[in-house]
């Protein structure tokens, strides 16, 4: 990089005889500048008179540069700019470095202690900016530097005066900055921690040595250049190291329930968790902007009271991107292994999306109180009482992107006595942009709290669905891992039950149980990828209620009936033969019928297709058509491919691809000498053709035979992409 010079520009630096101001002088100095050395001369307190300033602009000269000394009071700022204008005809940069302490206890502290320090500090700023402001406005050029410090930001004991002068410099800095715009004057503000007559006394030794002010001058330099881009910035620095501080507001809240409420003392005082709630706070940087952000809070408080009516709603907040919906797919059993999942794993891949039951998330409402305010007297629910009963979501608008912000209103529906047991029912409604996205309900079962004369049945409940009474058109089963619970409940549901054996055996568990939507995304995964065409956009809706708990570690086992567009289905743990989750259904905008499914990973195969042997022709012909929607792939690719898919342990069929000839793509090749030959079974080339398992992993398994190129074989993969229609 070019070295950065002040040729040309005359700098003014208050307090330069030593420390800090002495240290931006020298390094101007040496880059060109014209410097004023402005020092009044004094100790710590400001008492006693020097001529150190004299020895700055010597060490300067003496170094080749150019400057001159000013021994005027900052109070009498204009006098310090005359010397500039006066010696070197104009004034570029204006450093405000002065400053003096009068450090006392609050109790001590007299009126002269307090005005003497506004006066060098603030008022010293003031007059000394106020006399070069009309030069810079003229031509168009300025830089100044408030200093600013640690003190007034963060309070320091026994500096009650400075830490207010301190801050005022920053308000001012500020507006400044802003009347400061359109002329091109740049203001900023250093908060520097420096060895200097200021601090020798204060610091220990050995930090004292490190502070030089050496390692601050570069940053100050930078900050009064002219390529430095930026205005009303307070950069903190110190022992060579620098970084920016502005101010955040936090999301806050309206002062009351409802519109027609009052704001009282109690209101406040109710809602100050969330006055001082500092999660998703933001940066605003003008006035205007913090104007904008509390009409549109006070408009929405307007909008959600009006859906409220009059029941008892929490409104809550979930953001999520791509690495919250992988995390969730690798939490409900999506794998590498199985090529079609990596969509939901992958975030640059060109389909990457969410699974549909990841938006079941939000409407949980974990951190509101919903669950436990919407028991009756006497009874609670909390973790140690309460297991997931009932689940149920339904997409309304456009499918949620891969990452977004949603705002939940939840509220209780009704809490049912069953008996010993009680059934807390919750609605939430989940809105995107002030757009309903999703509704959802969920059902809580808790344990030990019924028998408290409320109705058992709600005609509010969605409810769960019988399956029909014949033999499952398809099976498809899932291993879930050891750890699937320990995985799954990084997507935020912490319950202990999922993770600690202590909680787990005290709530008569033989070890930690598997989340009940943990077990639900796996079936709607399979359910997804045998009839919805592994497309989350197809998928409608999904109702399920849990029955029985599953252990991390058993196979799931999903049993679907497809009737209309409505897939009925149960899952089973195939280890024991229970039914977990039952009465469940999915419902989907399209049937995407004859998928083989999704099975893979420590997952058992995938179950046999149903629908009869799949025609060898048939196969083939959804090849080509892949192989056509992909021609440029497929010509990236090249190589002459020989199929024999067998059947009964016999060749069936053979025949030949030719990536290399065009004509592939319009018809078969009645020729060609294949240099890569597959041969695999009728059943493994449908899962290859549907994308549910790789050429790479049956060829591992021994379930695809290459003779040939191997690469060019794992290559045809991708062309085969889509669920086979045959
Ligand atoms: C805001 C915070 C939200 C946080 C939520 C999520 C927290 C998560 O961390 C918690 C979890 O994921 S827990 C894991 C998943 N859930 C489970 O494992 C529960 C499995 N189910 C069971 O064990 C039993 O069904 C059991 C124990 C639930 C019921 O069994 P039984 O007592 O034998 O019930 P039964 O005699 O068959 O029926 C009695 C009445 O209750 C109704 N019912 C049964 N199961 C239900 C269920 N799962 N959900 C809702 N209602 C249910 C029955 O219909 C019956 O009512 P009625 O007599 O009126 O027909």
């Amino acid at each position: 990089m070019d070295q950065l010079r002040f040729d040309g520009r005359v700098a003014v630096v208050t307090g330069a005889g030593g420390g800090l101001g002495k240290a931006y002088a020298l390094l101007l100095g040496s880059r060109g500048a014209k410097v004023v050395v402005n020092d009044l001369g004094g100790a710590r307190d400001g008492v006693g008179k020097s001529n150190f300033a004299d020895a700055v602009v010597k060490e300067i000269k003496d170094k080749g540069g150019i400057a001159v000394a000013d021994y005027n009071n900052v109070v009498e700022g204009e006098k310090i700019i005359k010397t500039a204008l006066d010696n070197f005809g104009r004034i570029d940069i204006l450093i405000n470095n002065a400053g003096i302490l009068r450090d006392k206890s609050f109790t001590k502290m007299s009126d002269q202690d307090w005005d003497l320090i506004h006066l060098v500090h603030l008022k010293g700023a003031f007059k000394t900016t106020h006399a070069a402001w009309e030069t810079f406005r003229k031509q168009k050029y300025g830089r100044i530097i408030m200093t600013s410090s640690n003190a007034g930001i963060f309070g320091n004991f026994g500096q009650a005066n400075y830490s207010a002068a301190k801050m005022g410099l920053v308000g001012l800095t500020n507006t400044l900055a802003i009347e400061g715009a359109k002329y091109n004057i740049k203001v900023n503000t250093i908060v520097p921690t420096a060895a200097s007559r200021l601090t020798e006394d204060i610091l220990p030794p050995e930090m004292f040595e490190a502070m030089k002010p050496e390692l601050i001058a570069p940053v100050v330099a930078y900050m009064v250049h002219e390529s430095f881009p930026e205005t009303g910035t307070v950069i903190d620095s110190t022992l060579g190291y620098a970084t920016k501080m502005h101010y955040v507001r936090g999301p806050g809240v309206v002062l009351k329930k409802k519109p027609s409420d009052p704001v009282t003392i109690e209101s406040v005082k109710e809602l100050w968790p969330e006055v001082v709630n500092m999660n998703n706070a933001i940066r605003l940087d003008k006035m205007a902007e913090v104007t904008v952000d509390l009409v549109e809070k006070i408009q929405d408080f307007e909008e959600r009271s009006k859906l409220d009516g009059n029941g008892k709603s929490y409104w809550t907040s979930f953001s999520y991107d791509s690495k919250d919906l992988m995390l969730y797919a690798l939490g409900i059993g999506a794998t590498v292994e199985n090529p079609s999942d990596l969509r939901f794993l992958y975030e640059s891949h060109e389909e990457f999306v969410g699974l549909p039951t990841f938006f079941i998330l939000p409407g949980m409402a974990l951190e509101s109180p919903l669950l436990s305010e919407s028991m009756p007297p006497g009874k609670f629910a909390d973790f140690s009482n309460i297991l997931h009963g009932e689940q149920y979501i339904e997409f309304v608008g456009d499918y949620p992107g891969t990452e977004g912000d949603f705002k939940i209103r939840s509220y209780p529906v009704e809490v049912l006595d069953k008996g010993p047991n009680a059934v807390s029912i919750g609605n939430s409604e989940i809105y995107q942009n002030k757009q309903l996205v999703a509704r959802t309900q969920q059902h809580i079962f808790v344990l030990g709290q019924g028998g408290f004369n409320g109705p058992r049945n709600s005609k509010l409940a969605v409810d769960v669905q019988p399956a029909p009474k014949r033999a499952p058109d398809a099976v498809l089963e899932q291993r879930t891992a050891e750890g699937q619970a320990a995985l799954y409940r990084l997507s935020g549901d912490l319950n202990p039950l999922h993770i600690d054996p202590n909680v787990a055996t005290a709530s008569g568990h033989p070890r930690p149980i598997l989340h009940g939507m943990a077990s639900l995304g796996f079936s709607a995964r399979h359910v997804l990828a045998k009839y919805g065409g592994n497309e989350p956009n197809n998928f409608k809706a999904i109702k399920a209620r849990f029955v029985k708990p599953v252990l991390p570690g058993q196979t799931l086992v999903t049993e679907m009936w497809l009737e209309g567009k409505r897939v009925h289905f149960q899952t089973k743990v195939k280890e024991t033969g229970n039914t977990v989750i039952a009465g469940a259904y999915v419902d989907l905008k399209n049937v995407v019928a004859g998928d083989v499914g999704s099975s893979s990973g420590s997952a058992a195969p995938a179950a046999a297709p149903s629908g009869g042997a799949f025609k060898s022709d048939a196969l083939f012909a959804k090849i080509q058509e892949e192989v056509a929607k992909n021609k440029d792939l497929a010509k990236s690719i090249g190589g002459v491919f020989q199929y024999n898919i067998s059947e009964n342990g016999k060749t069936a069929k053979s025949w030949t691809l030719d990536l290399k000839t065009p004509a592939v793509y319009e018809g078969v090749p009645k020729s060609g000498k294949a240099d890569t030959t597959l041969t695999v079974s009728d059943d493994d080339m449908v899962a290859i053709a549907a994308g549910t398992l790789s050429p790479q992993v049956a060829y591992m398994k021994g379930k695809l035979k290459i003779a040939g190129n191997i690469m060019l074989a794992q290559k045809l993969g991708p062309l085969l992409k889509s669920p086979a229609k045959i």
